[in-house]
């Protein structure tokens, strides 16, 4: 028998016999199966059971199969979904694959046909919810609906070698989702090589990606693989990507097309078997539309891309990851984690964190540093903030054009939604835009449309 993999199963039905018999043969080859008797809810046991494959029933009282599964494709986008009906005509095999469904039962459903139509599905899922969860929850912190939907996306891809584009401002957590995704990956056990392109100049970079020979330049003491070849097998993070000169631009898009590199000075390219992650807090649409970044390299690169929400976005977050770096400093120092009184925590959670995680970690760290006494105050908080890049506490409240643009861009999107009920091709026809191009911008906004339907 070949080996499959067990999943866990949301079984959604009307009719009680039906869901015990599928159950039975579903459960009796290792799946863990959670049954409901309608759509309403297993929209609701959904998110929280983590299931990894729907099986629905098509004409159901209530909200039917073809309902559910329109939910199920704007709201859980990665979740396959098998359609089974006791009517199976064309013409419902036909709405139900336009719908979204990965697949068709007929009813009675042979036990084999069942057990192996799942095996694809959740191979097509990848990999088991229980690794991944322990993988992401390793690193990060989040009680976040965005972020769980930005890591439900990372999962399908983390098994791939897909390349990877991860947009977001400075501080979301880029680094930190690329390795999660690199640790999730069959290349796991390979290197996990990082490098900020926008650090360096030009000559500098192009050998610390690719190397040199002894003798390549004045510096050029010995030879160097350079951190393509260092990352064989594995994956190289290419962060800031938004900032590499144009002229290495051409030679990373020939690095990723040929898959091989040629050092500084050297005569024969080599070989690499690489998985490119990158990240960028800029807006490369505009910086290709100036003529700084190339549209052919960017299409390598973001063959999927993973916007993450700023902090500001998942306020939900704050107070845990707050929890989460009391407690690290204080596992580091042998003490007992120190806690915010609650006027200096509500300060925390109200701040808008123009630094994301990064800027509150340090405001954390900050505080613990400083503070004596068990309870942080909401005077130190004050302090650290002003500190920390805080611009409400330095009397000016004037923020760059950019992230200005950004917060309108932001807030107009979401008024639009919550004038058409979060119905996109309304709401893309209003803002005189083209639906592909409205997508885009809530992608890049992280809005999630389905929470303004009622
Ligand atoms: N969800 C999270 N839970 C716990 N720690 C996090 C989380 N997200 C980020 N961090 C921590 O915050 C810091 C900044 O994260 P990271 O370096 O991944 O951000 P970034 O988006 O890559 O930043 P930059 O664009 O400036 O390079 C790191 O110390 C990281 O460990």
């Amino acid at each position: 028998m070949t080996e499959h993999r067990k999943g866990r199963l949301l079984l959604v039905d009307d009719d009680p016999s039906l869901r015990r018999l599928m159950t039975i043969r579903l459960e009796g080859v290792g799946h863990t199966v959670a049954s409901v008797e309608s759509a309403d809810r297993a929209l609701e046991v959904l998110g929280e059971f983590g299931a990894e494959c729907v099986i629905t029933d098509l004409r159901m009282d209530g909200m039917d199969g073809l309902d559910l599964l329109q939910r199920l494709s704007i709201n859980h986008p990665n979740v396959p979904v098998i359609v089974i009906t006791a009517h199976g005509t064309i013409p419902d095999a036909v709405s139900a694959t336009q719908a979204g469904a990965l697949d068709f039962l007929a009813k009675p459903v042979d036990k084999e046909t069942l057990l192996a139509r799942v095996d694809q599905a959740l191979a097509q899922g990848g990999m088991p919810a229980r690794d991944w969860d322990s993988i992401w929850q390793a690193r990060i912190v989040t009680r976040s609906p965005m972020m769980r939907e930005r890591l439900a996306e990372a999962r399908m891809v983390a098994e791939t070698d897909s390349s990877i584009l991860i947009t977001g401002e400075s501080g979301t957590g880029k680094e930190v989702m690329a390795r999660v995704m690199h640790e999730a990956s069959p290349r796991a056990e390979h290197s996990f090589v990082a490098l900020n392109c926008g650090a360096m100049p030009e000559q500098l970079l192009e050998s610390e990606l690719f190397g040199h020979e002894k003798g390549a330049f004045t510096d050029a003491k010995s030879a160097q693989p350079g951190l393509f070849r260092s990352a064989e097998g594995g994956t190289i993070f290419l962060d800031e990507i938004g900032d590499m000169p144009i002229a290495l631009q051409v030679k990373l898009l020939r690095v990723l097309q040929e898959r091989e590199v040629r050092p500084v000075g050297g005569r024969h390219s080599i070989p690499v078997d690489v998985r490119v992650i990158s990240a960028t807090h800029r807006n490369l649409d505009e910086a290709i539309a100036e003529g700084a970044f190339r549209e052919d390299l960017y299409y390598r690169l973001a063959v999927v891309s993973l916007a993450l929400p700023s902090l500001a976005q998942r306020p939900e977050d704050i107070a845990p990851l707050v929890r989460h770096f009391l407690d690290r400093l204080a596992r580091r120092a042998g003490q007992r984690p120190k806690v915010y009184a609650p006027d200096a925590m509500e300060r925390l959670t109200a701040y808008t964190w123009p630094g994301n995680i990064r800027q509150l970690s340090n405001v954390v760290e900050h505080n613990v540093a400083l503070t004596r006494g068990p309870v942080i105050g909401r005077a130190a908080v004050d302090k650290a903030l002003a500190q920390h890049g805080d611009p409400d506490a330095s009397t000016s409240s004037i923020r760059p054009l950019a992230q200005a643009r950004d917060e309108f861009v932001h807030d107009y999107l979401v008024q639009l939604l919550r004038i058409t009920e979060g119905n996109v091709a309304r709401s893309a026809r209003l803002a005189q835009r083209n639906r592909t191009e409205f997508y885009k911008l809530l992608n890049r906004h992280a809005i999630d449309p389905a929470q303004f339907k009622h």
